[in-house]
């Protein structure tokens, strides 16, 4: 049926114009406010004496600030103009009598009487549109549950201020928006979802904000996507208790970063903080610019490409667990024991502090500090009780020779008493003096060095490593330890698992000069993490608000991280985290999805966490095996041609490794096409070639994998790194494999 017959379309079209004529009066309102506001910004500036603080200038500060803000309102809503809203619902409170029409848009604009024209899609009655079938519904609001019925929950295609069709969502129908929206092509950003957000992505946007919350995502599930939304979500719904900047998104690299770089903006956020671990580690370490560090990513090439890695692996593992952090803890034991002086603090031979009393503050006064602070305390507390004791003590000097003086004077003559008051005077101005230094020999004595090199001290001795783990390292593991400690510090080179360590020292001896404020702390690709990272997060940032999503399914550095999300709601949480599930896989069609979860099957085993494709069919997956690199090279070359002809964005050639990738780019010998390592800033779109871990979190209109020299091979890690790949299509996936690389994934 064309919408021109729909009974409503009439009421639909009048309500559109209706809400663009409201939006351009408002806008028109604005500037001419803001045209008042610039003329008095004039007249001020003209009545301004600059050394008075008088009404003139209070009048400028307040326009100006005025001027900002309507500026910032007006781009806002003029960005909505030509798609106020994407759905309606028509909903009836049961505390009413007439069901209320809500139009939902990216933002909320209310009439002069108040009414509302468009909701914002994270006002609390938008969540029926997306968790609410037709009839008896419910949802959450400041007041509490709201119950009603919702009769309508309709969908709109609006471009350009025009309406271009409607739909209504029941039971029965297809999410129309959601197959529209995936069957588009896609450019080289991550896009927002607003219109198509799913029940279950819906329930972690709003999911409790104090609770820390696990998010177990299928490859395509939208987890990133969702991180995103939800950041959206809390700021707008939080937004008189929390400052946009308390949100930090943590990422895996600069890349990821790009690409995902338009969403909050485009979702009216822009202050959330946004940055990498490598980073976030590095700023407070105070090191940026001064070590450079092994991704995750040069670590796992090296993994794959090199034979004799177990001794790599084990030491990237035992650095990342908690058994790392106790063979810390053991040798920080040792650092307080040696640094807290043995002895009483004696002014003369008057005790200030005494041994005790100085372990006590140490060990339970202070106990909430960090080490080194604790003796800044313990000095400040020396200096005042100095000046405090200072006077009792020459008071009670002064009582004690008295004595003597007068003994002396008449048992042994003037000549000695005098010699004892001289005496007495000597003391007195020791005392005075030492007084005044009495806390600046406390300090000189304490040696402080910093946790970079504690951290190089215990690495670098391999006695060290083993006296302090609290089970027996073997001596092999513990030379190779040493030993490339020795040789990555010599080159001023840091592991990403010497990150937390080190970060986890400096919080304990030195702590940081600025207070680190991050109330919610958004973990993307949290599988990658491992347990060790995550409590430094925690210790460090001092919070339990944590959204950490990932799947284990592309886990391709399980080596150095964790295996199941039990045990870090476990350890990190003590078990109080949310854990949800996002099964739905969203980005690619269900025959690409099938191929690939047989692939995880194989290689990881029946157990694998698998992504259910939601219904969209597209061209079966392509197996091109060839016997020589020319035909290869030249299918190959065919095939980009051919895809960029069928009009995809962005297309994607993903080998095993980056040595795999060089080589294909250099026989490929192509213009326009990038190669991409991981590490670069910017991503940009088009033909790339990109190794299979570094694709992670990205996607691709069409991907073709390429196994020239490098086969993925039957393993778990091969089979994660194959599924990473596979999993980046979105609509288009096909292979080319050399025939003696050929294994047996795409058997049927
Ligand atoms: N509700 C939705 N409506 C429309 N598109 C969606 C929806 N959810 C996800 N998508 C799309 O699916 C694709 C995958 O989303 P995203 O990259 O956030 O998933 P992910 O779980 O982080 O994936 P991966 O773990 O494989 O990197 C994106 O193109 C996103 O726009």
């Amino acid at each position: 049926m064309s919408i021109g017959n729909h009974p409503d379309y009439k009421e639909e079209l009048q309500y559109l114009k209706g809400t663009i004529n409201y939006i351009d009066q408002f806008i028109n309102s604005i500037k001419k406010k803001q045209q008042e506001s610039k003329e008095d910004m004039k007249e001020a500036y003209e009545v301004l004496d600059f050394l008075d603080s008088s009404q003139s200038y209070i009048t400028i500060l307040v326009n100006a600030r005025y001027l900002d803000k309507s500026s910032e309102t007006i781009n806002k809503v003029t960005k909505a103009r030509d798609k106020p809203y994407f759905s309606r619902i028509d909903f009836k409170d049961d505390r009413d009598e007439q069901p209320t029409s809500y139009y939902i848009g990216k933002l909320s604009l209310f009439k002069d009487d108040n009414e509302p024209l468009i909701i914002d899609w994270r006002s609390p009655v938008a969540s029926l549109y997306y968790d609410g079938r037709i009839g008896e519904v419910s949802y959450e609001a400041e007041e509490g549950t709201i119950t009603g019925n919702l009769s309508l929950k309709r969908q709109y295609t609006i471009e350009d201020g025009e309406l271009q069709d409607f739909f209504d969502v029941d039971i029965t129908t297809n999410d129309e928006l959601l197959q529209a929206s995936l069957r588009d092509t896609r450019d080289d950003k991550l896009k927002d979802i607003v219109s198509t957000i799913q029940r279950e992505q819906n329930k972690i946007i709003r999911a409790d904000l104090t609770k820390p919350l696990i998010v177990q995502g299928a490859a395509g599930s939208g987890k990133t996507t969702i991180a995103l939304h939800r950041i959206a979500y809390l700021i707008y719904t939080y937004e008189k208790s929390f400052d946009p900047n308390n949100f930090m998104i943590i990422a895996p690299n600069n890349l990821f970063l790009d690409y995902i770089s338009d969403v909050l903006p485009e979702l009216g956020v822009e202050d959330a903080r946004q940055t990498t671990f490598t980073d976030f580690c590095l700023d407070l370490l105070n090191l940026q610019g001064k070590v450079t560090v092994t991704e995750l990513n040069e670590k796992l090439s090296i993994i794959l490409e090199e034979k004799d890695v177990g001794l790599l692996r084990w030491s990237s593992f035992f650095k990342g667990s908690f058994k790392f952090k106790g063979l810390i803890d053991n040798y920080l034991k040792d650092v307080k024991e040696n640094m807290l002086p043995k002895e009483d603090i004696l002014l003369e031979e008057y005790t200030l502090m005494s041994q005790d009393e100085l372990t006590n503050a140490f060990y339970n006064e202070y106990n909430y500090l960090p080490i080194h602070k604790r003796f800044d305390q313990i000095k400040k507390k020396l200096s005042s009780r100095a000046k405090q004791k200072k006077e009792l003590i020459i008071e009670s000097v002064k009582e004690e020779y008295e004595k003597i003086i007068s003994k002396a004077r008449k048992e042994e003559g003037s000549e000695k008493a005098v010699s004892l008051m001289d005496e007495r005077d000597e003391k007195i101005e020791r005392i005075k003096a030492g007084a005044k230094k009495v806390s600046q020999n406390f300090s000189k004595n304490i040696k402080k060095q910093n946790a970079f090199n504690h951290y190089k001290k215990i690495l670098k001795d391999k006695e060290l490593l083993k006296k302090y783990s609290e089970e027996e390292i073997e001596d092999k593991k513990a030379e190779y330890m040493a030993e490339t400690a020795k040789k990555s510090f010599k080159k001023k080179e840091l592991e990403s698992e010497d990150l937390a360590p080190l970060l986890y020292l400096k919080a304990q001896l030195e702590g940081f000069k600025e207070t680190i404020e991050s109330s919610n702390v958004i973990i993307d690709e949290a599988q990658d993490f491992n347990l060790f990272e995550f409590y430094v997060l925690k210790h460090v940032l001092k919070t339990d608000n944590f959204t950490l999503l990932g799947d284990i399914s592309q886990g391709v550095h399980g080596y150095r991280g964790i295996s199941n999300w039990e045990e870090v709601n476990k350890t990190i949480f003590s078990n109080e985290a949310t854990s949800l599930t996002l099964k739905q896989s969203y980005r690619t069609t269900v025959e690409i999805m099938e191929l690939s979860n047989n692939v995880l099957k194989k290689g990881v085993g029946n157990e694998s966490i698998l992504a259910e494709p939601v219904v969209r069919h597209g061209e079966k997956p392509i197996v091109n095996v060839v016997t020589q690199k020319d035909n290869l090279i030249d299918g190959l070359k065919k095939k980009i041609l051919e895809l960029q002809e069928q009009g995809y964005a962005s297309i994607a050639i993903i080998g095993k490794t980056l040595t795999e990738c060089k080589k294909i780019h250099e026989l490929l010998d192509m213009k326009d096409i990038t190669l991409l390592s991981g590490k670069e800033a910017e991503y940009q779109g088009g033909v790339v070639i990109v190794p299979s871990y570094a694709a992670k979190g990205l996607e691709f209109d069409a991907v073709t994998i390429v196994s020239l020299d490098e086969a993925f091979y039957e393993t778990e890690l091969d089979a994660k790194l194959l599924y990473v790949a596979m999993t980046r299509a979105i609509h288009n996936l096909s292979t080319f494999t050399m025939m003696d690389q050929l294994t047996s994934y795409f058997d049927d």
